[in-house]
């Protein structure tokens, strides 16, 4: 589904993804951790096609990363929403469906996916920050793509929402999208099929969370991530 080979990514003066590689399953959900500044968003926007590489290769459903024919199949949800302040909610869900021709009826069903039926018809401008994120996201999914990219959704969610969010992240793999989600919360990495952790721009777990915990030697996932990132710390 998602294949990276030997991917170089400079930024500035820095390498910031050295000789990454990495496949990602259909129809799973795919956490990607790692401490701040690890690389995460840098591969996302790589898998999106929007990032300039400088080596290696990067294949999305047997296309290269960015081709034209990736474009109505790929969502990516960025970090900052990205949603026009003067529309309602509602009104954006509905201009981005209707890019996909999506029908006014259908694009609605992302409403109630996001939790924001009740506030569909205010100004994104008058949203909260959680709930903006939210208004962005129900953009991302209304053309329901096949592979969905999240940088770090759930940021600014209550619990409920948070579960609520993952309950969906989790139907849409089981209808066969490939999800990879960004996250600082081990609580929701226990909920993804496999996880990616990254450190300095390397790839250092690439496992089912139940593998990671046993390869660490611990059942709780942040003492496991805290002690693989030590043991690489040790072999670097
Ligand atoms: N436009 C840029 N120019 C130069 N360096 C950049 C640029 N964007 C990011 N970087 C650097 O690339 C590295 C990786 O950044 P990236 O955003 O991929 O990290 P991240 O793992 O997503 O971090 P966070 O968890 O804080 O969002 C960081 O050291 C960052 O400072």
């Amino acid at each position: 589904m998602i294949e990276v080979k030997g991917l170089v990514v400079k930024r500035g003066r820095r390498v910031v993804l050295d000789a990454f590689d990495c496949e990602i399953p259909r129809g799973s959900v795919t956490g990607l951790l790692g401490p701040s500044g690890s690389g995460k968003t840098t591969l996302m926007r790589a898998i999106v096609g929007v990032q300039v590489v400088a080596a290696g290769t990067v294949t999305v459903l047997g296309h290269p990363a960015g081709s034209a024919p990736l474009r109505r199949k790929i969502g990516y949800v960025t970090q900052a929403p990205s949603v026009y302040a003067d529309l309602t909610v509602r009104e954006n869900i509905r201009y981005f469906g209707s890019l996909y021709r999506i029908s006014a009826r259908t694009s609605d069903e992302a409403l109630a996916a996001v939790g924001l039926e009740t506030h569909a018809d205010q100004l994104v401008s008058d949203l909260s920050g959680g709930q903006r994120s939210r208004a962005s996201l129900a953009c991302a999914i209304v053309s329901r793509p096949e592979v969905l990219v999240l940088d770090e959704p759930t940021v600014g969610q209550d619990p409920v929402l948070r579960d609520e969010l993952w309950n969906h992240f989790r139907r849409l793999a089981a209808d066969g999208a490939t999800v990879l989600v960004s996250s600082h919360v081990m609580d929701e990495a226990n909920r993804c099929d496999r996880l990616l952790l990254i450190r300095q721009g390397v790839l250092i777990a690439d496992d089912t969370p139940a593998a990671v915990k046993q390869s660490a030697g611990t059942d709780d996932l942040d003492e496991a991530f805290l002690r693989l990132i030590r043991r690489q710390e040790v072999t670097a």
